[in-house]
């Protein structure tokens, strides 16, 4: 898959089929509709495209919005790359851009940059300044300027806006069977191994604090989970708690995994975490005796549940 980050880097002597939306998540909805952008591009013998702006546009209009997405930039790059797409142009998201007439947009995005001969689109798809176009008027700009207009149907889209929706719900609810299930894969955190408080390795469960940079990430609900993670190569299999550790008065929310049969040394390391599944709420104890008694219950439970995988 070929990565641009502004569409004019796009080799326009390549007519392109194109597809456009944020397709946070990439979940099983928006496979559907990828699957389809393949297969016309190989009918076709055009190059697939998806079109997707960054940052989100609700970012830069309306800069209070919280908003949170299922995954970050990198990890929507990565699903991607799997599905046999063969461009990405993640194009910036600016209010310059944004100010863009429809037909600007289309002349200047579609036509001189991406080259486009199909265009996939959502029924209720709006583009140009203010969201003031809609698919007819990109019908008619297709019929002066040689492209279709393909229409995704109402279901379709809202299968795939219900998907999310119920997707990102699910997360902020703790339940990660339900958004695996949507997304078709497990739910992951990305980030970097940061140094915690050191108490982990005397409580014999050190656990590797990972820090995520990106404020519009999806963090699910405090509790504790069963996580896996590959790590140069080798997978391994554990337990997280996502929390502000009131046992031990922590002041802060942390996400913090203990890897089991693992001895290594994380810190400053790029790691990928897979969450399996929900085991509990995180408890404030009364004792450090009964948070570690807690642990070891939550490690006997995860090596059944791992156990029970193979
Ligand atoms: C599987 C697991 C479950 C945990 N459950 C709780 C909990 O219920 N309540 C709590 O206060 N802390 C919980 N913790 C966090 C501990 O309080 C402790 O702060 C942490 O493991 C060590 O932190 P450090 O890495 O900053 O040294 C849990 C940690 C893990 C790995
Ligand atoms: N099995 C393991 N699981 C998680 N981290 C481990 C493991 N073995 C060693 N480590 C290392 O120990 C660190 C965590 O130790 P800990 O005492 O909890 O300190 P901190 O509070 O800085 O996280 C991790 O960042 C990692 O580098």
């Amino acid at each position: 898959m070929k990565r641009y980050t502004n569409a004019t880097e796009y080799d326009n002597l390549n007519p392109s089929v194109v597809t456009i939306g944020t397709f946070d998540g990439v979940h099983i909805g928006h496979k559907k509709i990828i699957e389809r952008l393949v297969e016309s591009s190989q009918r076709n013998g055009l190059e697939s495209v998806i079109l997707t702006f960054f940052p989100h546009p609700r970012m830069v209009l309306q800069q209070d919005s919280n908003i949170k997405l299922i995954n970050t930039i990198e990890e929507r790059v990565q699903i991607l790359e799997k599905t046999g797409l063969d461009t990405l142009v993640i194009h910036p998201f600016t209010k310059d851009f944004s100010r863009l007439s429809a037909g600007e947009y289309v002349q200047q995005m579609l036509i001189d940059a991406l080259n486009v001969r199909h265009v996939i689109i959502g029924y209720d798809h709006r583009f140009g300044r203010n969201r003031n176009s809609n698919i007819t008027d990109l019908a008619s700009y297709g019929i002066q300027n040689n492209f279709t207009v393909e229409e995704i149907s109402k279901q379709d889209i809202d299968d795939v806006a219900v998907s999310s929706t119920k997707i990102r719900e699910a997360l902020f609810d703790g339940d990660i069977t339900k958004a695996n299930k949507y997304l078709g894969y497990e739910f992951m955190l990305t980030g970097i191994v940061v140094k915690g408080k050191e108490l982990g390795r005397k409580l014999n469960y050190p656990t590797a604090n990972l820090f995520i940079e990106e404020q519009y990430k999806i963090i699910p609900k405090n509790g504790v989970y069963i996580v896996k993670s590959t790590i140069e190569n080798r997978t391994y299999f554990g337990m997280m708690n996502i929390g502000t550790n009131p046992t031990v008065k922590g002041t802060h929310q942390t996400i913090e995994t203990h890897f089991f049969d693992a001895t290594f040394n994380l810190y400053d390391k790029k790691i990928q975490i897979q969450i399996l599944k929900r085991i509990r709420d995180e408890k404030k104890f009364d004792s450090v005796k009964q948070l570690q008694d807690a642990m070891q219950q939550d490690e006997d439970f995860s090596r059944d549940y791992i156990n029970s995988l193979v």
